[in-house]
């Protein structure tokens, strides 16, 4: 569902994704760690077309993102980690615009928007101003604007962060559901609690190089996930 082939990404002279590959197929959860400015980000900006990259072939649904980059948008949903949502607009708002942008039909968005503002307990906010809710309340009206559009693959930075208990355990439900129905997820997290017991997949990059990839229990077998961790990142001295 999505795969990054041979990415390199610079910013001036700063080499800072030296050639990623990632395959991360339907039904999959695949979590990505790696240490504050290893790359994580640039990754993802580069995969849902934000940023340009220099060299490296990336695809969605098996279509190259250059060259189609409407039909790839199509079945994506990106959440930032720190969602840039438009102030002026009431979460209500909010929703029926990125709705209508994905042409989600009436009764279907209603419906979705019922359930999913039940969901993370957002309902009774829906009508006030975006301006004035909270950063965990903003991930949630940008997670719930994620879901209504049933997207094939779900690409999220730092989903976790700011969301209380109740909203991360439903947002982990909502993953585990959504891999049943066939979706692709891939996040960044620095939990690595979470990488371990919620991906079935997850790669660790270090420096812009993909230094550990594969299957979560492969990986874990006989330790855990942070103790790999931190042996792979003693290894740069
Ligand atoms: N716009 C930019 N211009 C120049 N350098 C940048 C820019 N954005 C990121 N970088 C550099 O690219 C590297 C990777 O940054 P990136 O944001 O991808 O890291 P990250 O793994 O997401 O980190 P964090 O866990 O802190 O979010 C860092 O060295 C960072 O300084």
């Amino acid at each position: 569902m999505l795969k990054i082939e041979n990415l390199i990404k610079n910013y001036g002279d700063k080499n800072v994704l030296k050639d990623i590959n990632l395959n991360i197929e339907s039904g999959d959860i695949f979590g990505f760690i790696g240490k504050n400015g290893a790359g994580k980000t640039t990754t993802i900006k580069c995969a849902v077309g934000l940023i340009d990259f220099d060299s490296g072939n990336i695809e969605i649904n098996s279509l190259n993102i250059k060259a189609h980059p409407l039909e790839c948008k199509e079945v994506t949903a990106y959440i930032p980690d720190n969602p840039d949502l438009y102030e002026f607009m009431t979460g209500t708002e909010y929703l029926n615009f990125i709705a209508d942008v994905f042409d989600i039909e009436l009764f279907e968005r209603t419906e979705k928007i019922n359930e999913y503002s039940e969901i993370f307990d957002l309902k009774d906010d829906l009508s006030s101003l975006i301006s004035t809710y909270s950063h965990g309340m903003k991930q949630k009206l940008a997670i719930i604007s994620a879901l209504i559009h049933n997207p094939k693959l779900l690409i999220l930075d730092e989903p976790f962060v700011g969301l209380d208990p109740t909203a991360t355990h439903f947002l982990k439900e909502q993953f585990k559901e959504m891999c049943n129905r066939g979706c692709a997820i891939f996040f960044s997290t620095h939990v690595l609690e979470v990488a371990q017991n919620l991906c079935n997949k997850i790669a660790i990059i270090k420096d812009g190089v993909i230094v550990e990839q594969g299957n979560t229990k492969e990986i874990a077998e006989n330790s855990s996930l942070e103790n790999i961790f931190m042996e792979l990142m003693k290894d740069e001295n």
